[in-house]
């Protein structure tokens, strides 16, 4: 039974680390809304939205009953001139590291293009690459050291975003993958597909559905990613076009005993009223995977 391996995650209340993306709800009623969904714990979301000091960061969630289950961290990794690994010590510092023996922090690595948003990138070239899978492996060594799980997240609009790049990450890097089904849908690759033929390398997974047309318009460069999203081509589970029962019921079949991260990016214009706004879409996801019996 996965019930106590699903965790929320603020982005699935408009909370995200891009500026300007919208209306940004505060922490109190975000992880009020979580805990009175019965999720058992969160990511922590983009820097300012928890307490930096991983006791305090540890000491609020456990407030609502929440456990940490580390959180998203976009770091520039394909340049041959910049190293990454001061910057990954200072995210690894706001982990929680009391926790470590019993359950491991997840880092999630994202390849930033290091801009802001997710609507451009430029195309990496030979040396990014293998900067970047250098660095993979570095961070994942780093990140071990730690008692942290490293994972990359491949992502829209970050230097491993279409499936050529995540079969060379897969290829070129010992990395284990943060399975997300949307981001991963968007750049071309069947996240169930992905979870049959490489389970032993998916080691964290966010769950979103998605309008596979919109999804479409998006690899095509005929809408933008932001608009995407605000157009709402993230679904609750079992709206959209992924097979989420089957890449669930495949991870679990081949032995994935990690997080399932409910992560429907959103964009608010304002405070949503009270009992609705995004906190109905989580509910909805998780009637979704209580209906799948896994
Ligand atoms: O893992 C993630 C973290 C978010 O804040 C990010 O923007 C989102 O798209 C995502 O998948």
């Amino acid at each position: 039974m996965i019930e106590d391996r699903v965790a929320g995650a603020p982005i699935s209340w408009g909370v995200c680390e891009v500026p300007g993306w919208g209306h940004q709800m505060e922490p109190a009623r975000v992880l009020a809304e979580m805990a009175g969904l019965g999720l058992a714990a969160t990511e922590s979301g983009p820097d300012g939205f928890l307490p930096a000091a991983a006791a305090d960061r540890t000491a609020l969630l456990a407030a609502h009953g929440l456990s940490p289950v580390g959180g998203f961290v976009p770091v520039v990794l394909h340049d041959p001139g910049r190293d990454p690994l001061p910057e990954v010590r200072r995210a690894l510092e706001g982990f929680d590291m009391e926790r470590s023996n019993s359950v491991r922090p997840v880092l999630v690595l994202a390849a930033a293009h290091g801009l802001d948003g997710y609507d451009e990138r430029p195309e990496p070239d030979e040396a990014g690459w293998a900067a970047l899978l250098a660095n993979l492996d570095r961070i994942a060594g780093l990140a071990a050291a730690a008692g942290v799980l490293a994972v990359l997240h491949p992502h829209v609009g970050t230097m491993v975003e279409r499936s050529g790049e995540v079969r060379r990450v897969l290829d070129g890097s010992g990395i284990p993958l943060c399975l997300d089904t949307g981001h991963l849908l968007i750049g071309g690759t069947d996240p169930a597909e992905l979870a049959a033929r490489e389970p032993g390398r998916i080691a964290h997974v966010h769950l979103k559905d998605v309008d596979a047309g919109l999804a479409e318009e998006v690899r095509h460069g005929r809408l933008s990613y932001t608009d995407a999203v605000r157009k709402g081509v993230y679904r609750p589970l079992g709206g959209g076009d992924v097979d989420i029962a089957g890449t669930v019921r495949s991870l679990e079949a081949a032995g994935y005993r990690g997080w399932y991260v409910l992560e429907q990016d959103t964009v608010l214009d304002r405070e949503p009223g009270p009992g609705a706004g995004p906190v109905a879409d989580v509910r909805a996801c998780l009637d979704f995977l209580a209906g799948i019996g896994a």
